[in-house]
């Protein structure tokens, strides 16, 4: 498959194809525009997993990778995790357990600033981060949990919390592994709405691995189906 023209911003998949002992797991040439959702469906084994490792910097050295990877026209193969920018939302939203909620949300944020001016200038930054994860627990119905302890959190309520982590931490694309199955129905299409609602207002581009139609559906965008 030729290459497609390289563009600037979004998530670009440029003729990606996978490999894994010798047996070809998944063909994919798309460019994820920033605002738009695809979604990638496929029976178990299909590859869905380990394309969202390749684009974060995680896929073991066994596979054979041809084609690129670009995110607001920067190859990311061959940076590593930390430096592609790229944040995924798991089934399970793994808040740190040893940490409040809050400090949680403070582990998104960019920490350099801190390291740096007078003492005061310093408090003040410090003040500030403590604020800004204040406000962004209060922005999804998390007022007041930033003393908490993550384990006390509904299911719901830890899925909003690791979603405002990762907002804070200025993501430039969203990989979501199946982040909503785990929620029962009546939560599930809420924080699906504020998810990819989120991810609009950031104008980030958005990769979904799902195994559910509505899922599929409420995302808005195109499907790409492994199986077929
Ligand atoms: N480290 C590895 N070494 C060799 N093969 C692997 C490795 N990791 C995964 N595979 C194989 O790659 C294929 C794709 O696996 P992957 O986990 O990406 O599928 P998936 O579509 O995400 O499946 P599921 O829906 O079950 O999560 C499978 O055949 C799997 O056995």
């Amino acid at each position: 498959m030729p290459p497609h023209a390289n563009t600037s911003s979004g998530l670009d998949l440029n003729a990606v194809h996978l490999q894994v002992e010798g047996k070809s797991l998944l063909t994919i040439d798309h460019v994820i525009a920033e605002q738009e959702t695809l979604t990638v469906m496929g029976p178990s084994g299909s590859g869905k997993s380990s394309l969202l490792n390749l684009i974060a910097g995680f896929l073991p050295t066994s596979f054979t990778v041809t084609g690129d990877v670009r995110l607001a026209g920067r190859s990311l193969l061959g940076l590593p995790p930390q430096a592609r920018h790229v944040g995924i939302l798991f089934q399970s939203p793994l808040l740190f357990p040893h940490l409040s909620v809050g400090e949680n949300l403070l582990v998104g944020l960019r920490s350099e600033a801190l390291a740096t001016g007078s003492w005061k200038l310093r408090r003040e930054r410090l003040a500030a981060r403590r604020t800004t994860a204040e406000q962004a627990l209060a922005s999804v119905g998390l007022d007041g949990f930033f003393g908490r302890d993550p384990a006390t959190l509904s299911g719901g309520q830890q899925t909003r919390a690791a979603l405002m982590r990762l907002l804070l931490s200025q993501p430039k694309a969203l990989l979501l592994d199946e982040p909503f199955s785990s929620l029962d129905t009546a939560l599930r299409g809420e924080i699906r709405s504020l998810t990819f609602e989120r991810a609009k207002a950031a104008s980030l581009p958005v990769l979904l691995v799902t195994h559910d139609l509505e899922d599929a559906e409420a995302a808005q965008g195109p499907v790409i189906d492994l199986g077929r």
